[in-house]
């Protein structure tokens, strides 16, 4: 039986990442408007451009508190976030339904996602992967460095130095896969489990490029910022 234990600067590195992951939240303003607007689909659709952005803003923020990403080559940290971009904000936005939110806002979030024009053949795929995330029932600690990892994944577009990245997330999966040992002692496939969601992920960018497109086909607009993390426009 393999002894494990969490060593003293991998207790450091975690609580730097998980201060990081709950400080950087969707700021209470957009939460609550997401329950006092009309319901319209362009209406929805608006809440959820501001959600995203707002997404978008804490990625970033959260993104550079992550140890050793600000020594990464300048260009080699924007590859990393566009690349990574819409996996982060579907595990992010995953984890608002899986932590049940006050007056049954996941209930009205769901609704507005349902009703914002897009069509089923996303929706369906989209709320799957939030029901298998809610069933992981990850603690913060893995939702955090589940995110690091996805964020410091080496093969995105244009990444330069490939290595710099592999050696960051190799740190980060080491301390995940010890964090699920220790957590969840019965269930040794677990950290696999997790792992297996990042390929899920991978399809749901996937859709994600193509209901942007059907948005635009439908002229939505969007906010500067997301043109520029998905170089629409
Ligand atoms: C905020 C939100 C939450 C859940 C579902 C949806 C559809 C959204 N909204 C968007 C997402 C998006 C995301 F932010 C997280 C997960 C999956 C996503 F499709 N991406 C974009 C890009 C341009 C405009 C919007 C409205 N939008």
């Amino acid at each position: 039986k393999e002894k494990v234990e969490i060593t003293k600067e991998q207790r450091t590195l975690m609580k730097v990442i998980v201060d990081a992951y709950s400080t950087h939240q969707i700021p209470q303003d957009v939460a609550k408007k997401l329950l006092q607007e009309q319901y319209s689909a362009d209406e929805n659709f608006l809440l959820l451009t501001e959600m995203a952005t707002s997404q978008v803003q804490v990625l970033v923020e959260f993104t550079k508190n992550i140890p050793g990403f600000l020594s990464l080559d300048r260009e080699d940290q924007i590859a990393l976030l566009k690349g990574s971009a819409v996996e982060a904000m579907f595990l992010r936005s995953a984890q608002v339904f899986s932590r049940k939110m006050p007056s049954g806002q996941t209930e009205v979030l769901e609704e507005r996602i349902r009703k914002s024009g897009i069509s089923e053949e996303f929706i369906i795929p989209m709320f799957n992967f939030y029901k298998s995330i809610v069933s992981l029932h990850m603690v913060q600690e893995e939702q955090a460095l589940l995110t690091t990892i996805t964020i410091l994944t080496p093969d995105r577009p244009y990444v330069k130095d490939q290595q710099a990245v592999e050696r960051i997330q190799e740190t980060m999966l080491e301390l995940l896969r010890k964090l699920c040992v220790l957590q969840r002692p019965q269930e040794p496939q677990y950290f696999a489990r997790l792992l297996g969601r990042l390929t899920e992920l991978r399809t749901l960018s996937h859709y994600h490029a193509e209901m942007l497109t059907s948005w635009r086909t439908n002229d939505h607009k969007f906010t500067p910022l997301l043109c520029e993390i998905w170089d629409v426009q």
